[in-house]
């Protein structure tokens, strides 16, 4: 990837600036003409998803006809557990394989690539659970990330001379983003010494060492206490403004109103709903999509809601914000 495609990336930028307000309604504003209905086409779709398959045996998990993800936007991709979500990340990231299927990236075709190469292309993803090497410290864990998405083998990377050349200005992007993601005060600890926000962060530092296009994020605040669940939030809508395209993976519906433009719905690896985030709780599909229940099957729509679904109901129990374990539990965050 050229390495100027990516947004500008400000050290200094301040995480809940007025700006970032401003151009959240900017985002959202160019999908205003947009139908809320599912597959529909997008002013400016960046990546484009066509009849995407992937089955574990006799179950499948993702069947996706038509997807488009807007430029410029934060999309969140929500859905009850075992939606196909993160399957759907894992097969666009290269991560895993799809069964059928194709999907292309600013007009390039993505699919089968490895993550290397999409990577390279500019599309880059975070994980439930942080990829942070415990034993590096906190920059060389930054380091890493340069050296291995660029394609390079991960140790050879940290060793050869060869590596010397782009280290330089790798090192100086590391320091500006771990001050921008106030982690510069713990760059010489051991990533393992981190709390699980921390570690988060510093997911998301590392995936913007190769200045991407856009970025994949499952479920990015998991696990995290609130204030630095509104730091990482005040970020990721920072980068939405800086021009970085944003998908996300998410529970907690307070998380996905207050930061997407757009929000697309999964159920039974099928997508279901797409619109705007203020019409998704009313939205039928989404409400049965929670239930467990198709929208055509008899008895719909006369149950009360059981589940803590779209509409964000806190006294309704499991649902969308359902603690499913993320395994960050055990570090949860001292900040
Ligand atoms: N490697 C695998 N082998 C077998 N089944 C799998 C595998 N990965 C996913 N599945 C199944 O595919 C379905 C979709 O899983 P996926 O993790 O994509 O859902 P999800 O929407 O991300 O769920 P959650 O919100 O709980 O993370 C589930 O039924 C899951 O059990």
């Amino acid at each position: 990837m050229n390495a100027d495609q990516g947004p500008a990336v400000r050290a200094s930028a301040s995480a809940d600036s007025e700006s970032a307000s401003a151009s959240a309604s900017a985002a959202a504003g160019r999908l205003a003409g947009t139908a809320p209905e599912p597959g529909v086409r997008k002013p400016d779709p960046l990546l484009v998803l066509d009849g995407v398959t992937r089955s574990f045996g006799g179950l499948v998990a993702v069947r996706v006809d038509h997807l488009e993800v807007q430029r410029g936007a934060i999309t969140a991709l929500i859905g009850p557990n075992g939606a196909g979500k993160t399957t759907l990340f894992n097969i666009v990231s290269g991560f895993d394989r799809a069964g059928s299927g194709s999907w292309s990236f600013d007009g390039h075709p993505l699919t089968g690539r490895p993550a290397h190469r999409v990577a390279r292309q500019g599309l880059v993803r975070t994980f439930q659970l942080p990829r942070t090497l415990s034993r590096l410290t906190v920059r060389e864990n930054m380091m890493l990330a340069a050296a291995g998405q660029g394609g390079e083998r991960l140790l050879s990377a940290l060793l050869r001379p060869l590596w010397r050349g782009q280290e330089r200005e790798a090192g100086r992007r590391a320091d500006e983003l771990l001050e921008r993601f106030r982690l510069g005060g713990v760059r010489d600890d051991y990533a393992g010494t981190l709390s699980g926000g921390q570690r988060k962060l510093l997911e998301l530092a590392r995936v913007l060492m190769v200045r991407p296009v856009m970025v994949l994020l499952d479920e990015p605040v998991a696990g995290v206490n609130p204030a630095l669940s509104q730091s990482l939030l005040g970020h990721i809508t920072e980068l939405r403004d800086e021009g970085l395209t944003v998908c996300f993976v998410e529970h907690d519906m307070d998380v996905v109103m207050g930061i997407s433009d757009w929000v697309a719905v999964m159920a039974d690896g099928r997508l279901v709903a797409e619109g705007p985030p203020h019409t998704i709780g009313q939205n039928p599909a989404v409400v049965d999509a929670y239930l467990g229940r198709r929208h055509d099957e008899p008895g719909a729509g006369e149950d009360e809601p059981t589940g803590n679904g779209p509409t964000g109901d806190e006294s309704t129990g499991a649902g969308p914000t359902e603690d499913k374990g993320t395994g960050d539990e055990s570090s949860e965050d001292k900040e």
